[in-house]
């Protein structure tokens, strides 16, 4: 496919004053970052927008690139907006706050586009690359989980961009107003403390169910063990304190949750099925774009009662259990073991009985699955499948693959190799689950290539 934004590698500086520059913007890197030329070479220069031209400060030289300083913005962009958030600059959570929304979502699509060609080598002429599916009215206060460091100060915070350095916020607005309110209940809290109670509190993860529940999950450092300290009778009068926080877990030494107050399950409702979801469960960040993520899975997947399915790193079974309604069977697999009993406990309560599920490494396991598949729908981390998992993918052949990936980079190298075995891409969907970031949820089809 064509660049949308073509770039002059000759040079978009406007003028040098030792190492001082004018210099245009020309596209957006895929870390937010605007890049534009210098006597041929990249130029890297956070803060500035495609578009404009800015006053940079030439800060590191590398042999292929550069990166600078803004000092100054001379033209603006249309498409500059104010950030809404004051601690923008230096929180690490939000890269994109400056640009339009609707221009993120060009870039996303754009970068997905980019990272298929030039890491995957897939020929995009035909590929149908979707718009990217943005958030509606409203995006903002999205997130349904945040882990909040602690800083001994007293404060709870985000990291800095590439540092362990936290920022405190007065108010996120990723996450709702009530959990920005408890962020601070728990602070007040903490700090009436003694701070003995608690020596070995390094993080807080904050999660809320769409019916406002919240449950808070407290990290020890690995060698302390939370669920020993005077912590606990603690936790359990915040678990009392915080009206609508009806869970606290705290994680010990082994890595293993304890209980620390409230009882019964966290719940959350997923395409009209209720979910159980454990302290470390993995669950999407952002409900109303999970939704519309999962419809694009069941739209491609060419389902049909004689259909066996498997769900690879499928998590507390979220997709499993809807591709289940209109498939013979439905096979997930999932590491993480509070998941996968999740899943288990998820598909009793929603009476389905046609889903298997395996507890174990999918690059460890798969020989376990007795059918072959006719579909497989793959939602690995981060780091993409294990190549052993798409070596057999190719073996089995079954008609449809459906990758669904948070990271373009890993997901490029695998739909590469998938490529080289047989399968052609036919469909790319860009879904915003996470605005304001540079981060971009991806889901691809592929078919076989008849021979
Ligand atoms: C991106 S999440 C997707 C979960 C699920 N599909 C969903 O939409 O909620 C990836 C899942 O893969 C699991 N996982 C990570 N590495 C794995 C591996 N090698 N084998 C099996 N599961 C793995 C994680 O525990 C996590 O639940």
């Amino acid at each position: 496919m064509k660049s949308k934004y073509p770039v002059n590698k000759k040079s978009s500086a406007a003028g040098v004053n030792n190492n001082v520059i004018k210099l245009e913007g020309l596209r957006l890197s895929s870390e937010g970052v605007a890049v534009g030329y210098h006597e041929g070479k990249a130029t890297f220069v956070p803060g500035l927008l495609p578009g404009e031209i800015g006053q940079v400060q030439i800060v590191e030289v590398k042999k292929n690139w550069q990166r600078g300083k803004l000092l100054e913005i001379l033209k603006a962009s249309p498409d500059r907006i104010k950030p809404p958030c004051s601690v923008f600059n230096v929180c690490g959570g939000c890269q994109l706050q400056h640009l339009k929304y609707e221009q993120t979502l060009v870039w996303k699509k754009q970068w997905v586009a980019d990272a298929l060609a030039r890491i995957g080598k897939i020929s995009l002429d035909s590929v149908t690359i979707h718009p990217t599916i943005g958030m509606d009215y409203y995006p903002w206060r999205y997130r349904n989980k945040a882990r909040l460091h602690w800083e001994e100060q007293g404060s709870l915070g985000y990291y800095q961009e590439k540092s362990k350095a936290t920022v405190p916020f007065e108010d996120c607005l990723l996450i709702s107003e009530e959990m920005n309110g408890w962020v601070r209940e728990v602070e007040e809290f903490l700090g009436e403390q003694d701070k003995e109670s608690y020596p070995s509190l390094t993080s807080i993860t904050f999660r809320e169910n769409s019916r406002g529940e919240g449950m808070l999950i407290m990290d020890a450092l690995p060698e302390a063990s939370l669920a020993d300290t005077p912590l606990l009778p603690g936790a359990q009068r915040l678990g009392e304190c915080l009206g609508l926080i009806r869970w606290v877990w705290g994680i010990n030494s082994s890595g293993v949750p304890v209980r620390l107050a409230g009882q019964g399950d966290f719940d959350e409702d997923v395409l009209g099925a209720e979910f159980k979801i454990s302290p470390l469960a993995f669950l999407q960040v952002n409900p109303s774009q999970t939704h519309r993520l999962y419809y694009t899975v069941l739209d491609w997947a060419k389902l049909s009662t004689e259909k066996v399915v498997w769900d690879l790193y499928c998590g507390i079974g979220t997709i499993t259990l809807a591709l289940a309604g209109k498939a013979k069977k439905v096979w997930g697999i999932e590491e993480n073991p509070y998941a996968v009993a999740d899943a288990q406990e998820n598909a009793r309560r929603n009476a389905i009985d046609n889903v298997e599920f395996i507890a174990g490494k999918v690059e460890d396991t798969f020989r376990q699955i007795s059918d072959s598949p006719d579909i497989v729908v793959l939602d690995p981390p981060r780091a993409g499948a294990h190549k052993r998992v798409l070596e057999r993918l190719l073996e089995l052949g079954p008609d449809q693959i459906i990758y669904v990936s948070c990271d373009p980079g890993t997901l490029a190298r695998d739909l590469g190799i998938l490529q080289s075995g047989g399968y052609r891409v036919a469909e790319l969907q860009p879904v915003d689950m996470f605005p304001w970031t540079v981060h971009v949820e991806t889901v691809v089809l592929m078919s076989r290539v008849e021979k």
